[in-house]
């Protein structure tokens, strides 16, 4: 670490600890104060904000410790086995981690007396002077070694490294600089040949151990409607199936639907009233949510309904066949609708709502209660996480009529997630409202061994989406939007800008529609997963729609034009992989070494996409190969045509090269969920 990056550090750590003080300060001035005044939701937003500054807090001094050497004792590691033969790599090999490894038998070689010394690699930045990727370990080594007593400075702790660095057929040449720097320069042969296997054998995953992930994911509510928050629910959570899915992971995509509840008594009791032969002849209910409008207004107007609607809930609950069939009617109607957002989306995920851990309820409540982890509190059953400091919210296992909640339903949920379904990573997309709730259903199963050591749960929480006037997301006259009328107009406004670019005068119809459904819902799911999740979002229409910025538009007609230089030069696929096979790969100017570096970096960030399932580091490393082939292309010929148009020379290698960056921006767009087309 570079002097000035610790000083950057400290400087995040004073300023994250001074955050966290100035919001517990405001949060005790709530909590004493008057509460009335203040808001639920900001109250609730700032005691998320003072939990993620608080992880933020443990990160950075956890970083502190590491780099000064203060953690504990750890055993030493096994030797990395590494790379020392080009010809056993292939196309999905992540540089990266075999740095690491190299770096690693270099520092431990050097100083087989520090116990874990810190191995920091990264990628260079753009300035070429600063070599591929970095090591930056000698000023954290020559900082632990002066505090034992050791005299030396980083610039010599890294030549040390230098000199103990294996030789590898992935780097070309180290070089101190500055403070201690050990810049890594690339082989160009290396890549070459990575990028070879790339165009033979397509663009394989990075090979990892196999997991069984449950993604919990999109789960709307039956009867009510299926909003923005649901939408941005549906797009993360599949694009995180995706990846996981490419990388053969063994994913069960869950949609946790809220299809039981107290709700239904009303629904059922509205039914029986307005369709009396509901069991015979199945009711034209089109409109759910008018339905449940018109049930709710009942409810709350008219007494002797809703004594009727409560008894529909205890014959419900009891199982009663005619009170099931009137409730899976209603949840069919609903998810009827819901499958209709699915299947324009692609969206591919197995109902499992809230009632399949009915039957479940009743144990799980049982076990808790019998291990004591249940307290009384004003006639409900609640449990906390950590029962010494009642820190937190505590769930309320047990409603006071005996009825369960949402929070039963997770507890039991995440036992049957573990028991029967044996999951290793347990993944929950949902709005960060609702992060406090899975921390403490984290702590809770965790109190009760339902979670084990290193198991745990993931929330994956997204910010609100707002329209753009900033204000929460609306019609113009107000009403809540409707995803399907939603999904209308973006093929609405897709079309247009089609039309607008005269797309329609070169295209066939089936080439038309189908660029016009692929941009239509291609821009607004990258415009979701563009920006970092955990921020609101603008939803624009007008920004996802322009082909110029970082948008799903410009980076499909991207792919369409590389595709098209090849197709225009009419050389096939299978002349290309003869030429590969022939000469291989060459990248001669400097632009073409930058893109094939950069191509090479796809199994980095996969593998770190997968770790802290951001997905926007992939879109940015979509935009960034986008940009880098401009560049390549600006300034290198792949075909030359005479002033009559006539081909005169084709550059195999540059066209193997834009092969190779179309096939890795298609399995970009294929993970965040993005149909490309081949003419557009
Ligand atoms: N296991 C879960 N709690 N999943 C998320 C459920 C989301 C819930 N139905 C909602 O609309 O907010």
């Amino acid at each position: 670490m570079s002097e000035f990056d610790e000083k950057a550090l400290l400087e995040r750590t004073s300023k994250a600890e001074l955050e966290a003080k100035s919001i517990e300060a405001e949060l005790d001035k709530l909590t004493n104060g008057d509460l009335s005044s203040a808001v639920d939701s900001r109250l609730d937003q700032l005691l998320q904000e003072n939990e993620k500054l608080k992880h933020r807090l443990a990160i950075i001094e956890n970083a502190i410790k590491a780099e000064s050497n203060l953690s504990p004792k750890m055993e030493s590691r096994k030797r990395p086995k590494l790379i020392t033969d080009i010809s056993t790599v292939e196309g999905n090999i992540c540089l990266l981690d075999e740095l690491k490894n190299i770096f690693e038998i270099a520092i431990t070689s050097a100083y087989p007396n520090l116990v874990d010394p810190p191995v920091v690699l990264t990628l260079s930045g753009n300035n070429p002077k600063f070599g591929d990727y970095q090591c930056n370990s000698a000023m954290p080594i020559s900082h632990l070694l002066k505090s034992m007593n050791v005299s030396t400075n980083p610039r010599e702790v890294a030549n040390n490294i230098l000199n103990k660095t294996p030789t590898s057929p992935l780097i070309e040449r180290i070089e101190v600089a500055g403070a201690g720097f050990l810049n890594i320069y690339l082989n160009k042969k290396f890549a070459e040949h990575v990028l070879n296997c790339i165009l033979q054998y397509g663009v394989r995953p990075p090979p990892v151990k196999k997991e069984r992930v449950i993604v919990d994911f999109s789960s709307p509510n039956i009867a009510k409607e299926m909003h923005v928050g649901h939408l941005r629910s549906t797009i993360i959570g599949d694009s995180i199936c995706r990846i996981l899915d490419y990388l053969n992971h063994d994913v069960l995509r869950l949609n946790h639907l809220g299809d039981w509840g107290t709700q239904f008594g009303m629904l059922i009791a509205h039914l029986q009233e307005q369709f009396p032969d509901y069991k015979t002849c199945s009711p034209p209910i089109s409109d759910l949510q008018a339905f449940y409008k018109e049930s709710k207004k009942r409810f709350d107007e008219d007494e002797e309904f809703k004594k009727r609607a409560y008894s529909c809930v205890v014959q419900l609950q009891s199982g009663q066949p005619d009170y099931i069939a009137a409730w899976k009617l209603i949840c069919e109607v609903s998810r009827r609708e819901f499958q209709k957002i699915y299947d324009r989306l692609d969206i591919r995920i197995i109902d499992r709502g809230e009632s399949f851990y009915q039957s479940r309820m009743d144990a799980v409540v049982k076990e808790l209660k019998d291990k004591g982890f249940l307290e009384e509190d004003e006639g409900r059953l609640i449990m906390w996480g950590d029962p010494d400091t009642h820190e937190g919210i505590p769930l309320t296992v047990v409603k006071s009529d005996g009825g369960y909640t949402y929070d039963t339903s997770d507890i039991t949920a995440i036992k049957q997630r573990v028991d029967e379904e044996k999951g290793d990573r347990f993944i929950y997309v949902t709005d960060a409202g609702q992060y406090t709730h899975f921390v403490t259903i984290d702590a809770c199963a965790r109190r009760a061994g339902i979670l084990k050591n290193s198991q745990k749960i993931e929330h994956v929480g997204f910010g609100v989406v707002l329209g753009e006037d900033k204000k929460k997301f609306k019609t113009r006259s107000g009403d809540t939007v409707k995803l399907i009328e939603l999904l209308d107009e973006g093929l609405k406004r897709s079309l247009d800008k089609l039309v607008e670019k005269g797309r329609d005068k070169v295209l066939t119809p089936e080439e038309l529609k189908k660029a016009q459904e692929a941009v239509a819902y291609g821009c607004i799911k990258y415009a979701d997963l563009s920006h970092n999740r955990v921020n609101d979002y603008v939803f624009s229409f007008d920004k996802m729609l322009d082909d110029k910025g970082n948008t799903a538009v410009y980076l499909l007609y991207a792919v369409t034009r590389i595709r098209s230089i090849a197709r225009n030069a009419q050389v096939s696929e299978t002349k290309l992989l003869e030429e590969a096979t022939k000469s291989g790969f060459k990248l001669e100017h400097i632009t073409e070494w930058k893109l094939g570096k950069v191509l090479l970096r796809f199994p980095e960030v996969i593998l770190k996409v997968t770790n802290d399932l951001y997905l926007h580091s992939l879109c940015e490393y979509l935009y960034e190969i986008s940009s880098t082939f401009t560049e390549f292309y600006d300034k290198c010929y792949c075909i030359q045509k005479d002033k009559s148009g006539n081909i005169v020379d084709i550059s195999y290698e540059r066209l193997m090269l834009c092969e190779v960056t179309a096939k890795v921006m298609e399995k970009c767009l294929e993970i965040l969920g993005i149909k490309t087309v081949s003419k557009m």
